[in-house]
């Protein structure tokens, strides 16, 4: 029987010998290549955790003590190794096992993660918690180099650093990638550590340290070595015992050393070095390729895209380009999200005009505000999701000023494999409140284009938001055209029923729509409304439905009916959109379908409410 296959549980793991951790460490790795190349999911980072993931396992002693993994998306091996091997085919599909750690799968995930740089508050607060209480456990925080880059994990720091008796140990997992190449100055401190004097001295600090029975000893020789050869490192600064870097791919550095840090009191901090994509030759030389894959041959590797409808983020990366070779004060931002968000192009063409700020949200969305302040003209490419984080720098720093900062929402509505982490389900109610903001939602590529467009003439904050992958294949005009402020447009004429549709449901809905002999409109403009065309279909139409890839409450379907009351027209409306709840991973077209917003679903909707039976307004909020 396969090692793998006799481990369902870290209890079974901590039973091995030494000995059979490597060859545990092969299989595992196998599997992982196996698992993803069948059902798609975080490749590169996963197979550059297998020895850490053993060895935190094997030392700790989980669930009892905490392990909180950043970001999450490299906790394939915890999976496994903690009761899930079996589910793995079922990753990131409807009803399966969540690509990150989530609390309700299991006792092992400690912390659901997803958005990244929140390890060091989770496993800090964790750790203060056992102290209060009287428990005697161990937090662990697991953060990459390019999490580390947040300003969050630095908070974390601050405040850890000062709480010297907890029991908390942050360990840098330290590939030297983000998603793409890590930036930053951070990254060149971290390079300096691993180079030259500093880390030769730290690895034989680290031997030093290794075996020791006499713990305090080696620990205050490790300082003394430290203190004697270099400076302390910044994390000493911050109050932590620093050890490393070490090998992370090497369980016979890694073991002891985690066994000699887990006798330390205070917080402590261990740089372990490991390569991303670790053991596949194919990942390890692309590691941005690799990094979330979808269904490949692990044998041929993932093979070029055949060409097919442009993705949004295409038809951004496109715009940016020819929007950027118009207008020399274009600057585009990018908070980590280089090949996510459409840019690698413009990197290449516009050097200068190119800012990869790390996993940083709140200082892009500022950074744009001061770059606008001296009349450049900042595009910041920004998920959903992830302008979440830097709600209050876009109010208070951006609108509240009225600067002219251009918003690429990409990934909104709901993303699929991710999850609701991930799901751009927001947007619409977190933006249309705010002064001075534009809101626009592409119903179709050209459109989306277009918007950009008005939204970068636009001089004030305009937000365009587009859904992750492909639209409806609309052709796309080379000349850079703008849309009237606050202009719908009528998509299909019909009676009694007017379908107020928003983004990407304008296409369901017209399908629906001539279904049922509705008029349909492609609003285009969450904000400002189209107010006259609001009045208009109220004039000639009894019931009005709205529709929209977004939460309900608050959302474009709410803007509608506070026109209407703000106009005093007292009128039947369905609002259709997101429910409130939080939606899972799976197929995105299904999991439209599931909320009832795909054609089907939207026609079987407004049957049931304004063709069977009294009309009253409803929200589809259940
Ligand atoms: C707040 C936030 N911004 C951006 C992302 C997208 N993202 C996921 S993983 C990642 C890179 C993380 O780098 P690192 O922590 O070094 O882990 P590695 O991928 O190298 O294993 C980024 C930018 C995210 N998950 N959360
Ligand atoms: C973990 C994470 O946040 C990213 O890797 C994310 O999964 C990328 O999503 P896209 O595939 O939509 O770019
Ligand atoms: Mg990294």
């Amino acid at each position: 029987m396969k090692l793998l296959e006799t481990i369902n549980s870290p209890a079974e793991l901590r039973k091995l010998p030494r000995t059979q951790l490597t060859p545990l460490a092969h299989e595992l790795r196998h599997f992982l290549l196996d698992s993803v190349s069948k059902t798609g999911g975080h490749l590169s980072s996963n197979l550059g955790t297998v020895e850490l993931t053993i060895a935190l396992h094997y030392v700790f002693n989980t669930p009892h003590d905490r392990i909180v993994w950043d970001v999450g998306h490299q906790t394939y091996s915890h999976k496994i190794l903690t009761g899930r091997r079996e589910q793995m085919h079922t990753l990131r599909q409807f009803g399966g096992v969540s690509g990150f750690p989530r609390r309700v799968e299991s006792e092992y995930d400690t912390f659901g993660t997803a958005h990244s740089s929140t390890s060091i508050s989770a496993a800090l607060g964790m750790a203060q918690a056992a102290k209060i209480k009287g428990e005697q456990r161990h937090a662990i925080a697991v953060i990459g180099d390019g999490s580390m880059t947040a300003g969050m994990a630095f908070e974390a720091m601050n405040n850890a650093g000062v709480q010297e008796d907890v029991n908390l140990l942050v360990v840098l997992n330290d590939n030297d990638m983000s998603i793409s190449p890590p930036v930053g100055a951070l990254n060149r401190y971290l390079a300096r550590l691993m180079s030259g004097q500093f880390y030769a001295a730290a690895k034989n600090v680290g031997k030093s340290v290794l075996p020791g029975p006499v713990l305090e000893l080696a620990k205050r020789f490790e300082e003394h070595a430290k203190g004697m050869v270099v400076p302390a490192t910044m994390f000493e600064e911050f109050g932590f015992n620093y050890i490393g870097p070490i090998d992370g791919h090497d369980l016979e550095s890694l073991i002891p050393t985690l066994e000699n840090i887990k006798k330390l009191k205070g917080p402590q901090f261990l740089h372990v070095v490991t390569k991303k994509g670790q053991g596949y030759k194919l990942a390890e030389a692309e590691p941005i390729l690799y990094h979330g894959t979808g269904k490949f041959n692990p044998t041929e590797g993932i093979q070029p895209a055949k060409a097919g409808k442009m993705t949004y983020t295409e038809v951004f990366g496109n715009w940016l380009c020819d929007m950027a070779a118009a207008d020399k004060r274009l600057v585009g931002i990018t908070p980590a999200m280089r090949e996510g968000s459409g840019m690698v192009g413009f990197e290449q063409q516009y050097p200068d005009r190119y800012f990869d700020v790390g996993i940083a949200e709140q200082h892009s969305v500022t950074f744009g505000a001061g770059l606008a302040t001296e009349g450049l003209k900042p595009v910041v490419a920004i998920y959903s999701t992830f302008l979440q984080r830097a709600y209050d720098q876009l109010i208070h720093d951006v609108a509240l000023q009225n600067l002219d900062v251009t918003f690429a929402l990409d990934r909104a509505g709901l993303v699929g494999a991710d999850g609701a982490t991930h799901a751009g389900n927001y947007d619409i109610s977190y933006l249309r409140c705010i002064p001075n903001m534009v809101v626009m939602a592409a119903s179709d590529e050209n459109e989306c284009r277009r918007m950009l467009t008005t939204a970068y003439r636009y001089e004030g904050p305009a937000a365009v938001r587009y859904p992750r992958g492909a639209g409806i294949g609309a052709e796309i005009l080379k000349e850079l055209t703008s849309i009237e402020i606050g202009k719908g447009e009528i998509k299909r004429e019909g009676k009694e029923i007017a379908i107020l549709a928003f983004g990407s449901m304008v296409a369901p809905s017209v399908t629906a729509g001539a279904e049922l002999g509705a008029t349909v409109a492609n609003m285009r403009f969450v904000k400002p409304l189209d107010v006259e065309l609001v009045k208009r279909l109220a004039a000639d139409h009894d019931y009005f439905v709205t529709v929209e890839e977004g939460c309900v409450m608050g959302g474009a379907g709410a803007a509608v009916a506070e026109a209407l009351a703000a106009e005093g027209i007292v009128k039947p409306i369905l609002m259709l959109g997101l429910p409130d709840k939080f939606i899972d991973h799976g197929d995105p077209a299904a999991l439209l379908a599931g909320v009832g917003l795909d054609a089907k679903g939207i026609a079987a909707s407004i049957r049931q409410r304004f063709m069977s039976g009294e009309p009253r307004l409803v929200v589809n909020n259940t």
